[in-house]
């Protein structure tokens, strides 16, 4: 009697454990990066959406995003590099196959994240050709933790100091912040 009373505990303890792993919530951070530079923003994201306890993330370049991950999401962070002072192509199409009817994406939280090779050749530009695809879904748009990330986080790659290096460690902490931003705000919203 007692080893049933035990293993039904167990049992119980287990479903509790599921459930409660099911239900946090999960943040899909994805990008498109050719070289690598956007790939390090990204994971410097992740680390701080690590940082939360009880929040889910995925971290994965947008070629391999499925919907579900998507329409599970509670928010999405995105990232893209600069090409010609816009979003890239893969970027575009990965945000024209996001399901509209309905608008599953309402009341997601959005943030982006870029890399460019210069200042002010198109970073902050590329940053809202996101947003404004992302507020066309209905999206809530959330930018980083510092001043200097406000629309969210970028990272300069070819210019000055610079050029010809990993990305610097004042933009990883910008992307890091970013994600740490999110996560806590998906918590609460969740
Ligand atoms: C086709 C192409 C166009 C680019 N256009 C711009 C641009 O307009 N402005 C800019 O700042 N950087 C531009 N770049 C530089 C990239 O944005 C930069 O190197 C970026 O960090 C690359 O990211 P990745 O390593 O994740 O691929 C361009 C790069 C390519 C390949």
């Amino acid at each position: 009697m007692k080893t049933s009373g035990a293993l039904l505990l167990i049992f119980i303890l287990g479903i509790v454990q599921v459930t409660s792993a099911q239900s946090l919530p999960k943040v899909l951070i994805t990008y498109h990066s050719e070289s690598g530079k956007t790939k390090a923003m990204a994971e410097a994201v992740a680390k701080g959406v690590s940082s939360v306890k009880e929040v889910d993330f995925i971290l994965k370049p947008i070629a391999e995003v499925t919907k579900d991950e998507i329409l599970q999401a509670s928010a999405i962070i995105l990232g893209s590099p600069v090409y010609n002072g816009n979003i890239t192509p893969e970027v575009q199409a990965f945000i024209n196959s996001w399901p509209f009817d309905g608008r599953p994406l309402k009341n997601k939280i959005g943030a982006v994240f870029v890399t460019g090779g210069g200042f002010s050749i198109g970073e902050e530009a590329t940053m809202f050709a996101m947003i404004r695809s992302m507020m066309i879904h209905g999206m809530i748009i959330v930018g980083g933790e510092e001043l200097e990330a406000a629309f969210g986080a970028s990272a300069i790659t070819g210019e000055g100091d610079f050029a010809d290096r990993e990305v610097q460690e004042i933009f990883l902490k910008k992307a890091e912040g970013l994600g740490r931003r999110v996560g806590e705000l998906t918590k609460i919203k969740d």
